[in-house]
């Protein structure tokens, strides 16, 4: 089917559909590695790229046979290279399309009942991230979002008990014997606490950031969850949501961001 006819080159409604999708393509790769030091090396490919469609199109063989074994070779290097940031947008992927999660999949094909609701008051949450804030007493807490964290929980100690500020002061006290690792909070409940976390590789991460902030990214970046961080060092606060990490947030902002980020689809399960 001819959509229109541009000198001597006839293109068609799927050439556009065509070259509409690897424009959206190149874009979210793009987007993905903006601002990191793969981005230049996704530039410099794309302009050998191009170099090598307009040697091939004026027919100069030698250059054309060269720039082909180096993209051959490059496309094996880039993977290499990308390591990191085809594993965030496979996860990605993977957590937009959650199967396991999925509520219609559950009623309809699983045939299990819907899961109840549970509500999650964040009130105590903050005012404990609050006094733990200015008291430099370091904190991790996860708050589940929909994603299945029952591998992370079973990493820790079983407590299961009502979330509430004095219970997460007690955890995380120096004298504390749970106080390394996360609490992870779930279905309105303190699940466990001294949690292990995965740990992001993030070499990008600046280096005045240990390994409670990079463990609450990695968590973020495996699991949809939103993870609080309270630095030990300076009291500052710290969200780490989709693999991004807000530092330095005051308690408001810190609020804001956490109550919109789980308020958003997925279960309406939480509440200040
Ligand atoms: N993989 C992990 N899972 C859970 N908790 C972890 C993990 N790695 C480190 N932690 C917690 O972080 C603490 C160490 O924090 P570290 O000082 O390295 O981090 P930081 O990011 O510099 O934080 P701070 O600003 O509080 O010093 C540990 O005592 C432990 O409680």
């Amino acid at each position: 089917m001819l959509a229109f006819r541009l000198g001597f080159l006839d293109v068609g409604w799927l050439d556009l559909l065509d070259i509409s999708l690897v424009a959206l393509l190149i874009y979210q790769i793009y987007n993905l590695v903006r601002g990191s030091v793969a981005s230049r090396v996704f530039v410099g490919y794309l302009l050998v790229y191009f170099a090598y469609l307009l040697v091939k199109a004026l027919g100069l063989n030698l250059l054309t046979t060269i720039l082909e074994y180096f993209i051959s070779v490059g496309a094996l290097a880039l993977i290499i290279i990308f390591q990191q940031e085809i594993r965030r947008f496979l996860l990605l992927i993977g957590k937009s399309t959650n199967v396991a999660n999925s509520r219609w999949l559950r009623r309809w094909v699983l045939r299990q009942p819907p899961a109840p609701e549970f509500i999650t008051a964040l009130r105590p949450v903050l005012d404990a991230c609050k006094t733990l804030s200015a008291e430099f007493s370091g904190g991790l807490i996860v708050i589940r979002k929909n994603d299945d964290l029952e591998k992370f929980v079973q990493s820790g100690e079983s407590i299961d008990a009502e979330v509430s500020k004095p219970l997460l002061l007690a955890i995380f006290s120096q004298y504390s014997p749970l106080h390394d690792g996360a609490v992870i909070i779930s279905d309105g409940r303190i699940q466990s606490a001294r949690c292990i976390l995965p740990v992001s590789d993030d070499d990008e991460l600046p280096s005045t950031l240990g390994f409670r902030h990079r463990a609450a990214l990695g968590m973020s970046e495996a699991t949809d969850a939103a993870i609080i961080a309270v630095s030990e060092e300076s009291g500052r606060l710290t969200l780490a949501l989709n693999g991004e990490l807000f530092t330095n947030l005051t308690l408001s902002e810190l609020e804001e961001r956490l109550s919109r980020y789980l308020r958003e689809p997925g279960r309406k399960a939480y509440q200040l």
